[in-house]
């Protein structure tokens, strides 16, 4: 790349995977030109300090549970240093050559540094401007949020980054938030070998997201496996006496005293916060544009800026859902969006009905579509069933003490929403994003036979529950 190049057709700031699958759509068949801004590694938060981390951890703890439970399998352990080097691994030692060889492979840019908005498609690079002839595109994520609870900054908690990049196994750790992020995190540290584990909650339950049950079922398996979960309360208080932050990962400074809202008190080795996302919108210029510089960007129909159509928002930024395929989804789209403007074609508009998740704890929990409440609150024809997943022969071969539970969401004869909750069903909510998306009709769902004895015959006992019911049985 010539280093003076000032000018693209689309620049991109921020280099996650949603940036990088923007630049690719904007540019693949358009005869466009890009170029990515990142500050950091290109690949983003996903693939260097959240999914693929993440789950690297999970899958030996969830391959050891499951060993555990199934009679004739003997002497599954987890040798922790070698899991951990394998996580290295999985994020390549924090280096992204990789990613940049795929993005100039694909014949596009890549400028390090902290990019800012500095007004119409123009953006500054540590001092250098850049101008684009077509398109700017915002997908600078989100980073973890620190409330403001006394003592909490001044104890220099660990964040996400630290526990998906941990090389220092607490003996005690405290969650504060049991959202997805603390739920998978308590999993693998448990599994780990963390000796106490107290998740902090201010809701009612785990994963209030979902349906009640999934939340209910995790944090019975929580307790089964000896981590403490405390809902409907708040961390008050931060004491940590002694703060020495020795790095990513690594544990930072002397006990930390936790007071709770019901003047309770927890003592850990580390804490670690887990309490929702921060866009990352501040000190990124959207004033230039005359836009608020906080808070999530929103976009319109086509993932533009309403009002700006040079501007794009894509992935974590703007809110809609904080998950890496959603994020990649709109940028698929957004680039599309982009070359199709710029040849003067009609562009294409998302559909954001269907947000498909998987947490990965033990067991999983997977859903597509609306909850029950949601549903509800939005007025529809609602009606469900549920079935227990451990009543399947698929599932009682799984593991001898199966736990889980299944629902459908319907509106009149109309799939809108479904969740899994057991050991093995994330490859299963895909079936159910296809029924939504497709809108299957309910009877054609009759001729979509399961496999036996598979997890996915869940299908079948849910749709006899459902005919059971209708026929008032
Ligand atoms: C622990 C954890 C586990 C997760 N696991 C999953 C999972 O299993 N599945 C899933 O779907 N989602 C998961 N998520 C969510 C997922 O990580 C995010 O939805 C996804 O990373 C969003 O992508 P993004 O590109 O919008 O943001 P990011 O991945 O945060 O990327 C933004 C990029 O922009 C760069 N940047 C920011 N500001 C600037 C600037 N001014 N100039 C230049 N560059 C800038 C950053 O350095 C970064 O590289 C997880 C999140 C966490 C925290
Ligand atoms: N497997 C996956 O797909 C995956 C994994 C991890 C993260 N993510 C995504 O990352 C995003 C962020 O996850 P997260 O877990 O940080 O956020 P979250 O919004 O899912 O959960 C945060 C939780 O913290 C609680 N909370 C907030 N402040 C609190 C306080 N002061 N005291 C006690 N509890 C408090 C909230 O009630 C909430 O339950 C999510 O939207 C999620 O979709 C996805």
């Amino acid at each position: 790349m010539n280093p003076d190049r000032t000018e693209w057709d689309v620049i991109v700031i921020g280099g996650g995977p949603p940036g990088e699958i923007a630049a690719q759509y904007a540019t693949q068949f358009s005869g466009l030109e890009a170029v990515i801004v990142e500050q950091e590694l290109l690949g983003g938060e996903c693939s260097f300090w959240a999914c693929m981390p993440s789950k690297g951890l999970l899958r030996p703890v969830e391959l050891v549970s499951n060993s555990r439970d199934l009679h004739g399998v003997t002497g599954a352990r987890l040798d922790v240093q070698a899991v951990l080097d394998r996580r290295d691994k999985i994020v390549n030692h924090h280096d992204d050559t990789s990613q940049v060889d795929w993005a100039t492979g694909a014949g596009i840019d890549v400028v390090r540094g902290r990019g800012r908005l500095a007004g119409e498609k123009t953006v500054t690079v540590d001092g250098r401007t850049l101008t684009a002839r077509h398109a700017v595109v915002l997908a600078t994520g989100t980073r973890a949020s620190v409330p403001p609870i006394d003592g909490l900054r001044e104890a220099r908690p660990w964040t996400s980054r630290d526990a998906t990049n941990v090389h220092e196994i607490p003996r005690r750790i405290v969650i504060v938030g049991g959202g997805v992020v603390s739920c998978e995190a308590a999993t693998w540290f448990r599994g780990l070998g963390a000796e106490e584990v107290t998740i902090v909650e201010g809701s009612e339950r785990l994963l209030s997201k979902n349906e009640p049950f999934a939340g209910e079922i995790v944090a019975a398996a929580f307790a089964d496996s000896g981590v403490t979960v405390r809902t409907k309360t708040r961390v008050t208080d931060v004491a940590r006496p002694v703060v020495n932050d020795n790095g990513e990962g690594l544990i930072h400074g002397g006990e930390v005293t936790v007071t709770l809202s019901d003047g309770s008190t927890v003592t850990a080795d580390e804490i670690l916060v887990a309490a929702g996302r921060t866009p990352n919108s501040d000190d990124l210029g959207l004033e230039t544009v005359g836009l608020e510089p906080k808070g999530f960007v929103d976009v319109d129909e086509h993932l533009t800026v309403p009002g700006i159509d040079w501007l794009y928002v894509v992935g974590d930024l703007n809110g809609k859902a904080l998950l890496t395929h959603m994020g990649k989804y709109q940028a698929r789209i957004a680039g599309d969006v982009i070359a199709d403007r710029a040849a003067g074609n009609a562009a294409r508009q998302h559909d954001h009905a269907i947000v498909p998740q998987v947490t990965f704890t033990d067991p999983e929990v997977g859903s597509a579509g609306l909850t029950e409440a949601q549903a509800r609150d939005a007025g529809l024809d609602v009606s469900v069933a549920e079935y227990d997943m451990a009543a399947l022969a698929g599932t009682y071969l799984v593991r001898d003490h199966y736990t889980g539970r299944a629902k459908l969401v319907l509106d009149g004869d109309r799939l809108v929403g479904a969740t899994f909750v057991g050991t093995g069903i994330a490859e299963l909510v895909h079936s159910a994003t296809v029924a939504i998306q497709a809108k299957v009709p309910l009877g054609e769902l009759w001729h979509a036979v399961p496999s036996y004895p598979t997890i996915s015959e869940v299908w079948l006992r849910l749709l006899e529950t459902i005919d059971s019911q209708r026929r008032g049985k």
